[in-house]
């Protein structure tokens, strides 16, 4: 056995989108680490490609979490947004109760998948006033216009516009096809600031009465969350450009001093049939459509199983395989018994601190998971706090054989065992034996304990 030597300073390396490369994590503050990530705009259940972000972020968030002594989240909801105006107009219903009954669905989704909430989740409803003083500011600075009750981001008036997502400023005008607003002065330029009719929702502004352009809205919540400068800003690929473009844009021209973010983790996108998963293109699968065929675990395995900036091709058969490796995990797991407690396994850890290597991480888990099939009580404990780093095999493994299928089908198992009891207590015992073969055919172990009958699916 090795010493246990002291732990080594953390080696944490992510790919950050500006720099274009995978680089050591510097902290601002390693007393004190910031992740902003953008959240979902609420109109409709999330679907699986919106989990695949909140997924990374979760993982992200857990390893931080073991790597330094605070961390703060903060993941925002977009609650006013014309899609969700138009959603809310369409189902005939109050664009409050549309936002907030999605916001609960939201979080019941993410809850089931075991994505640990934020620290600070703000919706962008209640931080209006912040979006309308960092607009101020950027019109007194010179960054921002008015026109025809719009206020617009000046593009032209930022040199460094384009450096994050590697966009020419230019070559975008040049290419854009789309008939350009006729109160912006050049085709790039976006809309901070918006008016509203009378149906639309409104705040009153020094601009008149209207709403926030979308990209004003983190920037706004994430200075007033997390500050001038803070570590982690994430969300998926889809988003680089132009919304994190423009809220560098913004928070960097209305705090000239400060970093905004300083390292930028997007995730790639899931595909189905080679193509974005998302609402707009109708080929989406909500999360509630997944957990009525497998358990949530196994979603949350199959989207691990790939590392976040691969794209990820969402199939049947890759969510029954993930089910598979988790019976392979959870029969390991059941063979010791008191599973001990034990810290983050090295290797596990290691390989999360690659730049989130969930692949990897989850192969060393399998090589845990040989060892406990060994009857290494040790591996068996290290198994279940890798797992726990990926919000994994937290489950205890007799609940796993006996989920995944309805929970009438449970109930029938229960009933047809409680059966066998009294024919037993009756000593009635070829009844008690033809129940045991009837519930053996439909694929159920029976365990006889002093502390009664368990089972599980063979
Ligand atoms: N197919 C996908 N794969 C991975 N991440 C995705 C996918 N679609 C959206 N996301 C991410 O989900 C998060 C929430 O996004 P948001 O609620 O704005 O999605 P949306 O715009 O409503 O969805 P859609 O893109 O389907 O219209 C964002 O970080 C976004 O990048
Ligand atoms: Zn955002």
């Amino acid at each position: 056995m090795p010493h246990a030597s002291q732990s080594p300073a953390p080696a944490l390396f992510l790919h950050d989108s500006q720099r274009r490369a995978t680089v050591p994590f510097q902290p601002l503050d390693p007393a004190h680490i910031k992740v902003y990530y953008c959240g979902p705009t609420v109109y409709d259940l999330a679907h699986i490609g919106n989990l695949r972000a909140m997924l990374t972020a979760d993982v992200l968030v857990r390893l931080l979490r073991t790597l330094y002594p605070r961390v703060t989240f903060v993941r925002n909801i977009t609650d006013v947004d014309d899609k969700i105006t138009a959603r809310a107009r369409a189902n005939g219903e109050d664009i409050g109760a549309l936002t907030q009954r999605t916001t609960q669905e939201f979080h019941k989704d993410l809850a089931a998948l075991g994505v640990l909430p934020p620290d600070i989740e703000p919706r962008a409803t209640h931080n209006i006033g912040e979006m309308q003083a960092m607009i101020a500011r950027l019109i007194e600075n010179g960054h921002a216009y008015e026109a025809q009750g719009h206020v617009l981001f000046s593009v032209g008036s930022f040199p460094s516009y384009g450096a994050l997502s590697g966009r020419n400023p230019d070559e975008l005008e040049a290419g854009a096809r789309v008939e350009v607003a006729p109160y912006k002065k050049a085709a790039g330029d976006f809309v901070l600031w918006k008016p509203s009719d009378a149906e639309q929702p409104g705040w009153e502004s020094p601009w008149g009465r209207g709403r926030p352009g979308w990209h004003i809205e983190c920037s706004a919540m994430s200075h007033r969350y997390l500050g001038d400068s803070f570590d982690i800003h994430g969300g998926g690929s889809d988003l680089l450009f132009p919304h994190h473009e423009n809220e560098r844009a913004q928070s960097l021209c209305c705090f000239p001093h400060s970093q905004f973010a300083n390292y930028w983790v997007h995730n790639a996108m899931l595909l189905v049939e080679g193509e974005k998963m998302s609402k707009s293109l109708g080929n989406f699968l909500t999360i509630r459509d997944v957990l009525a065929q497998a358990p949530a675990e196994a979603l949350r395995l199959l989207l691990l199983g790939a590392h976040y900036r691969s794209t990820l091709n969402y199939t049947q058969a890759g969510l029954n395989e993930a089910r598979k490796t988790l019976d392979r995990f959870y029969r390991a797991l059941s063979s010791v018994t008191d599973i001990p407690e034990a810290p983050v396994p090295q290797t596990v850890r290691a390989a999360l601190e690659e730049d989130l290597n969930t692949p990897k991480a989850i192969a060393e888990l399998h090589v845990l998971a040989n060892q406990a099939m060994g009857g290494d009580r040790d591996a068996a404990g290290a198994l279940r706090a890798g797992g726990r780093l990926l919000g994994l095999l937290q489950d205890d493994p007799q609940l796993w054989f006996k989920g995944g299928a309805s929970v009438e089908e449970d109930a029938a198992i229960e009933g047809l065992i409680a059966e066998r009891l009294a024919a037993k207590k009756a000593r009635d015992f070829a009844r008690a034996d033809a129940l045991r073969d009837q519930l053996q055919a439909q694929g159920i172990v029976l365990e006889d304990t002093k502390d009664g009958t368990s089972w599980r699916r063979a």
